[in-house]
């Protein structure tokens, strides 16, 4: 079997001083989808922000795309977020300035010099997420599944060997999700990269089968879509 994209062994989960999650163990693998889902408050947002190096990895062990949670310096943060793309229910896409500066100033910011690159990425990504007559647009100017794709192609920029997305489809209608769900699903397939997105929404999981990670009273249950509709 090949190396896991991220591993997480016997991770405790803390928000400040409470245990959110207990003694998580999780491997994922190279291109594979998987959900993330739980109750509200089971601690899905909480996870995710161990692996993107929003809450420090205290107790346990755990690699994501080969940097150390444990050992992960503040001056580290920037290069584990290098390496993954984020994605929120919220887009957060930055409202002053068009779809193309956006994701110019992600690339500035994460070390791209040469202009015919940029551009020529800026291009890639936004044909990718059906965006690229938009590239001048405000995000005000996009109606919530079209932030959402920007959001997914900003994602994109670096060629994330792993996308974690926190409920991005959780401000859409039935319809826009499914397409977005789709965009996700084939970006796993093209770049064979790791998807873990956590959703409530279980109408789009029926839809789109793939494997589980469950938060439930503390700890994590690793499952199959196909087990929540027996
Ligand atoms: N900043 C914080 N400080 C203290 N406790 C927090 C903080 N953020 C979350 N928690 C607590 O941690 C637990 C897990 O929250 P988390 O946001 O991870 O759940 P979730 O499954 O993502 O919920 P939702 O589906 O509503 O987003 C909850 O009990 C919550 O109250």
């Amino acid at each position: 079997m090949s190396e896991p994209i991220l591993y997480l062994r016997n991770a405790n989960v803390y928000q400040k001083n409470f245990l959110v999650l207990s003694h998580v163990n999780m491997n994922l693998e190279k291109g594979e989808f998987y959900y993330l889902i739980g109750k509200t408050g089971s601690g899905k947002s909480s996870l995710l922000k161990i692996l993107y190096g929003d809450i420090p990895l205290l107790e346990g062990q755990g690699k994501v795309v080969d940097i150390d949670l444990v050992s992960l310096k503040d001056s580290e943060i920037s290069t584990l977020r290098r390496k993954l793309g984020i994605v929120f229910q919220d887009f957060q896409l930055l409202t002053d300035r068009s779809v193309e500066k956006n994701l110019l100033f992600v690339l500035k910011a994460t070390g791209w010099k040469d202009k015919y690159a940029i551009n020529e990425r800026i291009e890639e990504v936004l044909q990718s997420v059906g965006m690229a007559t938009k590239k001048h647009k405000m995000p005000h100017e996009l109606s919530g599944g079209e932030q959402q794709r920007v959001a997914i192609a900003r994602a994109l920029l670096n060629h994330p060997a792993l996308i974690l997305a926190d409920e991005p489809t959780g401000n859409l209608d039935p319809e826009t999700s499914n397409e977005i769900m789709l965009l996700l699903k084939g970006i796993a397939q093209q770049n064979h990269c790791t998807i873990l997105m956590a959703t409530h929404d279980y109408s789009m999981i029926k839809n789109f089968p793939a494997k589980t990670i469950k938060c439930e009273n503390g700890k994590i249950y690793h499952g199959d879509s196909n087990d929540l509709f027996i």
